[in-house]
């Protein structure tokens, strides 16, 4: 594939079963450098299995690729995805509860490794470079169990965000936020995307989808139900059908 158009990641027919029952089944998308993405759907659709089969976290596909930068990632450690720039969050907020804000960041940094950041003092920067990035700084100090859930959020992707990604998944980031949380957590989101970071969101806050995302992506039962742009996407009858009886946000 000539490398000027192609895709910064490539999953390409990836399934995933379990028993027999079908998680993901055969899903193809395509993240271009600089791009949002949505992938929105009811619940049990597929859509945190399919970020576990990219990132490799805690599990691969059964079947189907995933090729980031180039390369193929499908059968490497998790671990390595990670260094490679390909970083991903968790519905639930996944930190140290008795352990500070930059403490929290800084275990991240450890495990990333890579990105020139070995040495304390130079992951300690890169930490307090991501706490900042993510508008948290005033909270370093903070045990992360005590800080409100916006920054809870926040501190997930600072973690995240150590040794620079360049592909960013977040699973739900605005998961259990009000609408003003929601609001400047989407203002965060654009000023990373602004920065050159490529995002894949799966979100059920569809309005952040809309204000977001270049296009978006809608399973259902494990496969792309419909592909577009947010306006063609959540105008598609199809799409109001699937989500009928969760409401739509
Ligand atoms: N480890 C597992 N073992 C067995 N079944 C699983 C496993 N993980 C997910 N599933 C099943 O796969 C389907 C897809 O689940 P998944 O969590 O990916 O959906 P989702 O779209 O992320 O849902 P939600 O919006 O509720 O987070 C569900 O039916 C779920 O029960």
């Amino acid at each position: 594939m000539d490398p000027v158009t192609a895709p910064l990641l490539d999953v390409r027919a990836v399934s995933r079963f379990f028993g027999g029952f079908p998680a993901v089944a055969d899903v193809s998308l395509q993240v271009r450098e600089g791009e949002i993405l949505g992938i929105a759907g009811p619940n049990g659709a597929g859509k945190s299995t399919l970020f576990n089969l990219v990132s490799g976290v805690p599990f691969g596909p059964s079947r189907g690729e995933v090729w980031f930068d180039g390369r193929r990632v499908d059968r490497l450690a998790a671990s390595r995805i990670s260094r490679a720039g390909l970083r991903r969050t968790f519905q639930s907020e996944q930190l140290f509860p008795a352990l500070t804000v930059l403490d929290n960041v800084l275990v991240a940094a450890a495990y990333l490794g890579g990105g020139g950041i070995f040495g304390h003092r130079a992951r300690r920067a890169e930490a307090e470079r991501a706490l900042e990035t993510a508008g948290i700084s005033g909270y370093a100090a903070d045990l992360a169990g005590d800080v409100p859930l916006l920054v809870k959020k926040k501190l997930m992707i600072a973690s995240a965000l150590v040794a620079r990604p360049r592909l960013l998944m977040l699973d739900e980031p605005a998961g259990g936020l009000n609408t003003e949380d929601q609001r400047e957590l989407t203002e965060l989101l654009r000023g990373l995307n602004a920065a050159g970071l490529t995002l894949l969101i799966i979100e059920h806050v569809l309005s952040l989808l809309r204000e977001l995302a270049g296009r978006m992506i809608v399973l259902t039962a494990g496969s792309v139900l419909v592909e577009g742009t947010p306006r063609e996407v959540l105008s598609d009858p199809r799409v109001m059908e699937a989500y009928l009886g969760e409401g739509v946000a």
